[in-house]
């Protein structure tokens, strides 16, 4: 049973001239045997010292990591049956791939000669680097450096793998190979592993449940889809998702949405969740919004006109500006909408946005919580790309 648990984990760094800095704020949560976590954020969220922490690399100010139900706040790194994966790979630049492999091993167990080659041989077959195990690190590229720190982990066979983000020095094309190829590894050994990354493409692709952190308190923890479509704020619905949602300021006048001259009408249901609320942040996925040059002919209908097309190859990217009414430029509120790239669309061109209201998500304007999602049951109804 490897059950990872943080229990209202806190980091106060205090520095030299008594400053402190909450790096991680009472972060709670559950990671589930064999449960592959992401833990993502911004650059100084607190990814990297959750992460240590749970390593047992720095110390925890307050709360409790347990391991199997067992209390690990007070245990060495190397009483904790965990096995950790830098960006750095840090790799022994005088050992062989083989020595560097298993001198974990050799180092911290009373394993005998013929099971460490046993187990060095099995995790080289499953990275595919049998053929490098006599090389030193020098002699290896960046993507097979970084197999040899995941097979080091792997050698270990233990209770959790923390990764913190290990894909970071690969260019794209590895990058995305080897997220796959760990996807596998991971599913395969079914070890519950802790994943930090700033990006929200591993994220999504990679993991079971993410957990999105900001200024170290945690925004959500929820699978990729509920963190889509079902974000708990205006944080999360802004971090999750490339190109990232809309917003808009919006002022609640009976049953209108509204800034300046757009006027969003919205259903009774809507209203009652809005309750009495005055101000929101509407949210809009890019990819909700559908362009046409049919004119407006619905109350959720916009004319507006094309700014600017990026091409991303089966889609475009398409750059609008709503004139809301108010100074030009200042209110105006840019958008923009991912099409299929057969949708002819270029800049200076007048269109129609249509803006449904099923896929229209609202956040309190000051709290930033979320008032109103769409619903993943809509997603699927609605048969979107999800
Ligand atoms: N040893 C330290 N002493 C003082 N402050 C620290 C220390 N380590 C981290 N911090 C601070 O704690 C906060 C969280 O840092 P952390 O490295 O955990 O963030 P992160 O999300 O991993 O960022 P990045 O993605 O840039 O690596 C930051 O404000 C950072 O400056």
């Amino acid at each position: 049973m490897a059950e990872l648990t943080l229990d209202n984990v806190s980091k106060v760094f205090v520095e030299d001239d008594g400053n402190h800095i909450v790096a991680v704020d009472d972060v709670s949560v559950d990671i589930r045997d064999g449960e592959f976590l992401v833990l993502v954020g911004p650059s100084g969220c607190g990814k990297s010292t959750t992460l240590r922490m749970i390593a047992g690399l720095e110390t925890i100010t307050d709360g409790e990591i347990r391991l199997g139900g067992e209390v690990m706040n007070d245990k060495e790194p190397k009483e904790r049956d965990i096995a950790m994966v830098f960006q750095s790979y840090a790799l022994y630049p005088h050992m062989t791939v083989r020595e560097n492999m298993a001198f974990g091993l050799e180092e911290s167990t009373s394993m005998g000669d013929d099971e460490i080659d046993e187990r060095v041989s099995s995790a080289a077959e499953m990275m595919g680097i049998e053929e490098l195990l006599g090389r030193k690190p020098r002699e290896l590229s960046g993507g097979q450096q970084q197999r040899v720190a995941l097979g080091r982990a792997i050698v270990r066979d233990p209770a959790v793998f923390l990764m913190d983000e290990p894909l970071s020095n690969l260019d794209a094309k590895l990058r995305s190979k080897m997220r796959t190829e760990l996807q596998r590894i991971q599913e395969d050994l079914g070890v519950t592993t802790v994943y930090v990354t700033h990006d929200q493409t591993e994220a999504m692709t990679m993991s079971d449940r993410i957990a999105v952190l900001d200024d170290g308190r945690l925004q959500q923890a929820g699978t990729p889809l509920e963190c889509y479509h079902e974000p708990a704020n205006e944080f999360v619905a802004g971090f999750i998702g490339d190109p990232s949602m809309n917003f808009f300021d919006v002022e609640v006048q009976g049953n209108q949405l509204r800034a300046a001259d757009f006027t969003y009408p919205v259903s009774d249901e809507t209203l009652q969740e809005i309750g009495d609320r005055t101000t929101l942040e509407l949210g809009i996925r890019p990819e909700d919004v559908t362009l046409s040059t049919d004119g407006a002919t619905g109350e959720h209908d916009f004319e507006t006109v094309v700014d600017v097309v990026e091409p991303m190859g089966d889609e475009n990217n398409v750059y609008l500006t709503f004139d809301t009414g108010g100074e030009p430029d200042e209110d105006d509120e840019t958008f923009v909408v991912t099409v299929g790239g057969m949708q002819q669309v270029e800049a200076g061109q007048p269109v129609t946005a249509h803006i449904p209201e099923e896929a229209v998500h609202l956040f309190d304007a000051k709290s930033g919580e979320s008032v109103k999602n769409r619903s993943l049951e809509q997603v699927e109804t609605l048969g979107k790309r999800v």
